[in-house]
């Protein structure tokens, strides 16, 4: 406002979380969505096999193919302490357990590849308006900080 005196001006005020267009756009929201969508590919019978690391002694090669093991013990540990930055860091170690079972199955007709496939499936249809909403309310956020006087 142009009143002489008045502190407002042009400032927006930089608030984490703000209503715009309907949706609350919340920077911090996506760490207990993703600690719900866990909950739920917890629950799921599919997640049995990615629920703890894979046993060396029963898959003794699967060091031999496999890289870098992930499983969802530890993507609920990693969120928990907050080691993830964003939701795309969570996503990129939940589609790493994907991708292992993948690269390690001996054929695509195996009942844990199977259930690789149908948690997958629900995983990438839940997380992506978490990552979407992230974003824009990042955009929000930097836009708002970046009218600040
Ligand atoms: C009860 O869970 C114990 C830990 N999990 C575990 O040992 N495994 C899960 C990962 N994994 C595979 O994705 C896979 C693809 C095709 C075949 Cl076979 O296995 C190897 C086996």
């Amino acid at each position: 406002s142009d009143t002489p005196g008045t502190s407002t001006g042009h400032r927006q005020r930089a608030q984490s979380s703000s209503k715009k267009r309907g949706v609350a756009l919340d920077v911090n929201a996506w760490r207990g969505q993703c600690r719900e969508l866990l909950r739920r590919m917890l629950e799921s019978a599919d997640s049995e096999p990615f629920r703890q690391p894979v046993d060396l002694f029963a898959y003794p090669d699967y060091r031999d193919i496999i890289d870098t093991p992930m499983d969802l013990g530890t993507v609920s540990e990693t969120l928990a302490v907050g080691n993830y930055e964003n939701p795309v860091e969570f996503a990129k170690d939940v589609r790493l357990i994907f991708s292992n079972s993948k690269a390690y199955t001996p054929n695509k007709k195996s009942r844990i590849y199977s259930m690789t496939l149908s948690l997958s499936a629900f995983f990438e249809t839940q997380v992506l308006p978490i990552i979407s909403d992230f974003k824009s309310a990042l955009r929000n956020q930097r836009r708002s900080r970046q009218h600040l006087s």
